[in-house]
């Protein structure tokens, strides 16, 4: 931040081209040009503007580094011994927050593999640019001076994130890479949940979105899977478990949580998005469907369920 400081401040540049370390995640570093650094005082947004996020993806590799379980600390790459990001995570971040994605190596990829790999990049970011490229060879006008990057909207980039508040548009399933969104509005029950996130169906290769567990009335969970990396956190409190005041004020100012408010619910209910390939979808609904509870269940006292869930922790 320093170094593109002094940099802008010596005059005559006119454009600056940052690699980032392999292991970067690019959120920071556009936080850096969208506001003003606290610490050091440096505002860089009077001095210049990133006009686009680029992530190169190595093609050949790119899914035995998704599935490969690791984390950066594994291959020796994290940044000390309290860094353990996933690989998988860091791949998913990189492409889903993107201007535009340059495939390389694609020559080594059959054609299927590349047209599949192609497809899922699109699920993971439907408004990128996507760049099949050998040699990261690219017309420079793709990457540069494209005024593409804006902060609020690349942030809304991500597959999982349109899927929710979109209308789903049918895919061509040609290459099997496929997406829908689970919707429920009983709870889950935990345990059975558990056992189900334990048993995960392999034709799924990303799912993320909101929880309603039972024995976590007030509390919204937020589940993210890339790879074979599954994760659980806290998404702060639904508004149905707010003070009444707070809560009917909140309604008030927003429109679209009256539309889906449940007279009975309120905001509590479960929108997870899945991305798969040969994605069995009837199978992923009805194993989940068994994971909610019972009509009878329904009657009883949640708190007392078992929930074996990992705590929620906020992010
Ligand atoms: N076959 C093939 N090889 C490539 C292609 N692009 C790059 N390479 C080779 O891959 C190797 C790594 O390339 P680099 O440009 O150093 O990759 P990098 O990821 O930037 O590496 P670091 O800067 O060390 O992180 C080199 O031997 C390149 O010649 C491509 O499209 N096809």
């Amino acid at each position: 931040m320093k170094e593109v400081e002094r940099i802008v401040d010596a005059g005559s540049v006119d454009y600056i081209v940052i690699e980032s370390s392999g292991i970067s995640e690019p959120v920071p570093v556009a936080q850096t040009f969208t506001y003003i650094d606290e610490e050091t005082g440096i505002d860089l947004t009077k001095k210049c503007k990133l006009d686009t996020m680029v992530t190169v993806v190595d093609a050949n590799r790119f899914w035995e580094d998704y599935a490969s379980g690791e984390s950066l600390l594994d291959r020796k790459e994290g940044t000390d011994e309290s860094d353990t990001r996933e690989i998988s995570d860091l791949l998913v971040d990189q492409i889903e927050f993107a201007n535009v994605i340059i495939l390389n190596k694609v020559e080594m990829l059959q054609k299927v593999d590349l047209d599949e790999l192609v497809q899922f990049m699109r699920k993971l970011n439907s408004d990128a640019t996507i760049l099949p490229t050998s040699f990261s060879n690219v017309e420079l006008s793709t990457i540069l001076q494209t005024e593409k990057f804006d902060f609020e909207k690349v942030s809304q980039y991500a597959g999982w994130i349109k899927e929710l508040n979109e209308e789903h548009t049918p895919e061509t399933e040609e290459y099997g890479v496929s997406s829908f969104v689970y919707r429920s509005r009983k709870p889950f029950h935990p345990e059975r949940l558990m056992n189900w996130l334990e048993d995960w169906p392999t034709d799924v290769v990303r799912a993320k979105g909101f929880i309603w567990v039972a024995s976590r009335n007030n509390m919204a969970g937020l589940i993210s899977q890339s790879g074979s990396l599954v994760t659980i956190q806290g998404a702060g409190e639904w508004v149905a478990a707010y003070p009444e005041d707070e809560r009917k004020q909140t309604l008030l100012e927003d429109p679209e949580l009256q539309e889906k408010w449940d007279p009975k619910f309120g905001d509590r209910m479960t929108e997870l998005v899945f991305i798969g390939i040969d994605m069995d979808h009837k199978e992923v609904k009805d194993s989940l469907d068994k994971c909610l509870l019972t009509d009878k269940e329904m009657t009883q006292d949640w708190s007392t369920l078992y929930d074996p869930l990992p705590q929620y922790i906020e992010a």
